[in-house]
């Protein structure tokens, strides 16, 4: 089964070169909300099936095509009713495909060619209102502590401690080790040998926004909300934090690890919506879905290097766990470093 979706992250009008919607095509990329994420999926499993209805294919098994319209909130109404649907009709799938990671060309420090990496897992999620209530007040007479006050010590401690780097402990460690021959000594040597340079290489991947991601469980405060008028100490103050859990972590052990270093009762916490790393699909060279995928990759990307890898972003693919054990995340398309904020 090969999945894509259509909506997109909203576009408010500031920001952008060219209108959000245009499509406009300039300096060979085509500018828009949702070219990358997904309508270049979308687009190209369409023309796909386009061309080879011209071309009279008879394929030598079914298969299905699933395109969500919710996938930037969660896939309830999308990808969750495709995989209802497909159930009461007792189906098993044999892989999905789904997007994720690419081809990076330059991506990975020390790898000169272009590698393809195969999202066989998909980081957890776990997402947190942080709640401070304190007695409002007048700003001529301020308490010791306020509302805002509370709350910002309490986000700023969260940052100040990241969860552990657990490299070592994950899959990504499968990934360095299948791509140790692309780097050059004494790197290569070094992917090589992970059970002895482990600690030294963590430390570097540590250093650079995404492959930290791919180490540890990261903590993204996305939302702060608190007072309306400037002489006037709030009540409440609010925040929203955001993890992606890494494969070797649970929500439970987030929680608690959050929990810790919060270490204040006077901050409510509650869970938003939460789930555990999505369960790591074969890769080995006996299966359909994985070989099928890097054959295809060969063929069409001059036989740049294939490795499994750790889909860092939330797919509609998820939701199939049920469906099948061999679920694939991979974007055909290259993305070089300067790519990674587009
Ligand atoms: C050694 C260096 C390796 C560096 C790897 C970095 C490569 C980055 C390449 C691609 C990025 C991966 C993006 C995957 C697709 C993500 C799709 C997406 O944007 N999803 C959203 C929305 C979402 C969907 N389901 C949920 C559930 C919970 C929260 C959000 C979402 C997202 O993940 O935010």
């Amino acid at each position: 089964m090969i999945l894509a979706h259509l909506d997109v992250v909203p576009a408010p009008p500031e920001g952008w070169d060219v209108p959000p919607f245009s499509g406009e095509e300039r300096d060979g990329y085509i500018y828009g909300r949702g070219t990358l994420d997904d309508k270049s999926c979308v687009i190209g499993v369409l023309q796909a099936l386009e061309l080879m209805l011209k071309r009279g294919y008879k394929p030598k098994r079914s298969f299905y095509i699933g395109l969500g319209h919710d996938e930037e909130v969660s896939g309830h109404n999308g990808a969750m009713k495709i995989v209802e649907r497909l159930q009461s009709r007792g189906v098993k799938l044999l892989f999905v495909l789904d997007e994720g990671l690419a081809v990076l060309d330059g991506v990975i420090q020390g790898v000169k060619r272009p590698v393809a990496l195969i999202g066989t897992t998909e980081k957890g999620s776990i997402t947190l209102n942080l709640t401070v209530n304190q007695p409002p007040g007048h700003s001529s007479m301020p308490p010791e502590e306020t509302s805002i006050g509370i709350l910002s010590a309490a986000v700023s401690r969260l940052e100040r401690n990241p969860l552990p780097n657990m490299f070592g402990v994950g899959p990504e460690a499968s990934m360095f080790e299948q791509l140790a021959g692309e780097f050059a000594f004494p790197l290569n040597v070094m992917m090589a040998n992970l059970w002895l340079f482990s600690p030294i290489i963590s430390r570097v991947l540590e250093r650079t926004p995404s492959s930290n991601a791919i180490v540890r469980t990261t903590t993204a405060i996305t939302i702060f909300n608190a007072g309306v008028k400037s002489n006037v100490i709030p009540r409440m103050a609010r925040a929203t934090v955001n993890f992606r859990i890494h494969p070797g972590q649970t929500v439970t052990e987030v929680l608690d690890i959050v929990r810790n270093t919060i270490s204040d009762e006077r901050v409510e916490i509650s869970v938003l919506n939460s789930f555990d790393p999505l369960p790591i699909s074969p890769f080995d060279e006996s299966n359909f879905g994985y070989q099928t995928l890097q054959r295809t990759i060969h063929s069409v990307f001059s036989a740049a290097p294939v490795a499994p890898g750790v889909c860092i972003g939330n797919t509609d693919s998820r939701h199939f766990v049920n469906l099948t054990d061999s679920i694939y995340r991979f974007s055909p398309f290259k993305m070089k470093s300067e790519d990674l904020s587009r």
